[in-house]
C-alpha cells in the first residue's frame, strides 16, 4: 500500500516543462533518495508534493491531510536571530493563536529536543549555534508536527561528514519506526548508505527502483 503515488506528473513554470511525465511511488517506511544534477527539477518536485505548485498534467495521490515535515537546506542565519533553539523548534507546536504551550505540547517539545540531542543547548540563540546544531533544530521543528512523511531538501549539503551521518542516523532510526522519508541529495555515498529506494532524475528520463538496483547501476560512478 503506497503512501504517495505520483503518476505521469508534469510540472511547469509558465510554458517551460521542468518535470515531464514522472511516475514513482512511496510506501510507509520507505527512505527514497532523489538524486540528479543541478536544475533537473528536484526542488520543483518537492514544491508540488508540498502543495505549492499545481501539476500541469498527471496526479499526486496521497491521503487527505497527510502531515509532511520539511527540512530545508541549512542557510546561515544572522548571529542576532532573536529566537533560542527551543523557541524556534516550538514555532511548529500548532498552538494557533495562543502564545504559550499547553502541557502536552511542552512534553512533546521536551521529547523532540531530547531526541535531536538539543536539550543541553536549548536556550542558546539559534543564530549562535553551529551548522550541525542549526540543522538538528530544523529537523526538530519538522518532527514536532508529528509528520508521517519527512522531506529533507539537501539538508546535509553544508554539513561536515560526521554531522551528515549523525543527522541521517537519527532520521534512519525514525524511518525504521515507520516514518517515510524523501531525501534530496547530490551525495551518492549517502544515497547508497541510507536509501531503501531511489529516484534518479535526468534531463530527459527518470529511473526508480530499490537501492540494490541503484547500487548495481552506479557501481562505476
Ligand atoms: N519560480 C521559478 N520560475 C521559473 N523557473 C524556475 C523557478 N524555480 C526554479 N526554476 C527553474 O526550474 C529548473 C529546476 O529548478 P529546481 O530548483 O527544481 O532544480 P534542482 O534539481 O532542485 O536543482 P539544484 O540541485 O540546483 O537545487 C531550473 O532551471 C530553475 O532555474
Amino acid at each position: 500500500m503506497s503512501l504517495i503515488t505520483v503518476k505521469n506528473l508534469t510540472l511547469a513554470y509558465g510554458d517551460k516543462n521542468i518535470v515531464d511525465d514522472l511516475s514513482f511511488s512511496l510506501a510507509p517506511g520507505d527512505f527514497l533518495v532523489v538524486i540528479g544534477d543541478n536544475g533537473v527539477g528536484k526542488t520543483t518536485l518537492v514544491r508540488s508534493l508540498l502543495g505549492q505548485l499545481k501539476p500541469k498534467k498527471g496526479v499526486i495521490e496521497m491521503p487527505d491531510k497527510l502531515k509532511i515535515g520539511y527540512v530545508p537546506q541549512f542557510r546561515n542565519l544572522d548571529e542576532e536571530y532573536p529566537l533560542s533553539i527551543k523557541d524556534f523548534v516550538a514555532l511548529n507546536a500548532g498552538k494557533s493563536l495562543r502564545p504559550w504551550l499547553n502541557q502536552k505540547e511542552r512534553q512533546q517539545l521536551h521529547h523532540i529536543l531530547e531526541l535531536t540531542d538539543l536539550t543541553r543547548i536549548q536556550d542558546r540563540l539559534l543564530g549562535q549555534a553551529s551548522g550541525g546544531e542549526k540543522q538538528r533544530a530544523y529537523l526538530a521543528q519538522a518532527l514536532l508536527g508529528n509528520p508521517r512523511l519527512l522531506i529533507l531538501d539537501e539538508s546535509t549539503a553544508s554539513l561536515d561528514n560526521e554531522m551528515k551521518y549523525e543527522l541521517l542516523d537519527l532520521v534512519a532510526k525514525l524511518q525504521k519506526q515507520g516514518l517515510s522519508v524523501i531525501f534530496i541529495t547530490h551525495d551518492w555515498d549517502l544515497a547508497r548508505s541510507y536509501g531503501t529506494r531511489y529516484l534518479k532524475m535526468m534531463p530527459d528520463s527518470y529511473q526508480t527502483g530499490s537501492i540494490e538496483e541503484f547500487r548495481q547501476g552506479v557501481k562505476n560512478v
